[in-house]
């Protein structure tokens, strides 16, 4: 089996070894890197010579007798939201083209302790907001599974890129679904962990309150590998839970479902859920019955109304957020010839360097937030935030964790939804409650749909800081199908 096809715990091991160095496994990720990308579009930025000279640092490390972890030399595809020094850092926007941070996130710098090697930054919605990756200012990213379809959003280039075999794993952020959305429609894992247990410190920001880190990674124990690699506690982000990261990888490893009480959310899986999505949700729901589990169904009533009060809180605390971008302290400035006032120049960087949603997200937030409407809009919005804890509350005291299916439809034609930012934000319709409470939530591959041969992906929820439920029952889902299948989903997609 090539390097490329293995999985980031082997390499891990492999390096470890001494079988083969992390020049050797950067490497190979560089030769497929450049063999795909003309296709798959999933890297904004890619240095072979930064990214051979953090391995070859990795092989330094290793000689002179450090003991570097599981993941040490083991290459990642870094979401290019997150700062780091070396590279360039934009959010997929044209306001920030260019621009190099003086600092790296603490995500960034703990991949970096742990010896994994950074192939590059990866594509994304302009700051994070899209399901598709075509709100990009750098052209959309494509599903490798059909390249004429989108790879979710917003962390497209890094499902993609993982997907495509060009790295093992990545980093994402997940505000309202971007790490598990783009993960189901690509056929691979996406976690995003309870918010405040992997750091904001160097994430651009979009929704304070909501932005999470989280891996992607083509197997449960990878994820779980690089989730255990980059949480926990971070005093730079004042938000950061001060406890131990869950016992992610011990969960990965055990896989046992037996016992475990799960909860199926009456109210996500009716009309305008694809008959194929719906048909491997209820088939993998039994499979979990048949290892088991103890499965009921549960009414979320508040669930309905998360996607309104998401686009009311999210978009008005991006608007407060981005209005750093004042063509002053960071990247693009417009008109400053000498003539025209600092507001001036503001305004028209501002119109040049932001695309069309980001625009409509501030737009809406400025309105949200304005006085004599925030308790109308912002206020409401917030209490339904609380009625929505309020249901997972409930419902984890009558079940260890919640399922659904992770997006209501497989990966649709790119195109098909850019002029329809409505039909664009239902692809969240399922994930966007959890970010909403704050706990933690995985999707796992369940199956291909049957109407299109397209992923589908099961959404598990957990309360929070029960992070480590949620691989326990993607271990026992990915263990069971696996053996159905006769190996991943993945191999199952046509090669590139
Ligand atoms: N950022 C996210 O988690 C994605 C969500 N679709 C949004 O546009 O806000």
């Amino acid at each position: 089996m090539s390097l490329i096809h293995k999985s980031a715990a082997e390499l891990g091991a492999l390096v470890a070894g001494g079988e083969v160095s992390a020049v050797e496994v950067a490497q190979a990720h560089l030769d497929r890197i450049a063999a795909v990308e003309p296709q798959v579009n999933a890297f904004l930025h890619v240095d072979a010579e930064t990214t051979l000279g953090q391995a070859r640092a990795v092989d330094a490390r290793r000689a002179a007798g450090e003991d570097l972890g599981p993941l040490a030399g083991v290459p990642i595809a870094h979401k290019d939201v997150f700062t780091t020094v070396d590279m360039p850092t934009t959010a997929g926007s044209k306001i920030l083209e260019g621009y190099r941070p003086p600092y790296d996130a603490t995500v960034t710098r703990r991949l970096r302790e742990a010896g994994l090697v950074i192939l590059g930054k990866t594509n994304l919605d302009e700051f994070a907001m899209g399901s598709s990756t075509e709100n990009s200012a750098y052209g959309p990213t494509r599903n490798p599974w059909d390249l004429s379809r989108i790879p979710g959003g917003s962390s497209g280039g890094s499902s993609a890129a993982v997907a495509a075999y060009e790295a093992p794993l990545s980093t994402g952020t997940d505000t309202g679904g971007s790490i598990r959305q783009p993960a189901a429609v690509t056929g691979i894992v996406g976690m995003k962990p309870t918010y405040g247990g992997s750091s904001r410190y160097g994430l651009i920001a979009f929704a304070s309150s909501l932005d999470t880190p989280g891996p992607f990674a083509r197997n449960v124990m990878d994820a779980a590998l690089l989730h255990e690699a980059f949480s926990g506690h971070d005093a730079m982000d004042s938000t950061s839970i001060d406890a131990p990261v869950p016992s992610v990888v011990e969960a990965a490893r055990n896989g046992d479902v037996a016992g475990l009480r799960i909860g199926v959310v009456k109210e996500f899986g009716g009309d305008g859920y694809q008959a194929g999505v719906l048909a491997r949700f209820h088939e993998t729901v039994e499979l979990l019955e048949s290892l088991g589990a103890k499965v009921v169904e549960v009414s979320c009533p508040s669930f309905s109304t998360a996607l309104p009060a998401y686009y009311l809180i999210a978009p008005s605390e991006a608007s407060s957020n981005l209005a750093r971008f004042d063509a002053m302290r960071y990247g693009l400035r417009v008109g400053d010839d000498g003539t025209r006032s600092a507001e001036e120049v503001m305004a028209l960087t501002r119109a040049a360097g932001f695309g069309p949603e980001v625009k409509r997200r501030i737009i809406l937030g400025t309105y949200a937030l304005s006085s004599g409407y925030y308790d109308a809009y912002y206020g409401q919005a917030q209490k339904v935030r609380t009625l929505i804890a309020r249901d997972f509350e409930a419902a984890f005291h009558q079940v260890d964790v919640l399922v659904s299916p992770t997006t209501p439809t497989t990966a649709f034609p790119i195109g098909e939804r850019a002029d329809d930012p409505m039909a664009m934000y239902l692809a969240d319709l399922c994930t966007i409650p959890t970010n909403l409470a704050g706990n933690a939530a995985i999707s796992v591959p369940c199956g291909l749909a049957d109407e299109d041969g397209l992923p589908v992906g099961l959404q598990v929820m957990a309360p929070v800081l029960g992070d480590d439920r949620c691989y326990r029952v993607g271990a026992a889902v990915e263990r069971a199908l696996e053996g159905r299948w006769g190996g991943s989903l993945l191999s199952k997609a046509p090669a590139l």
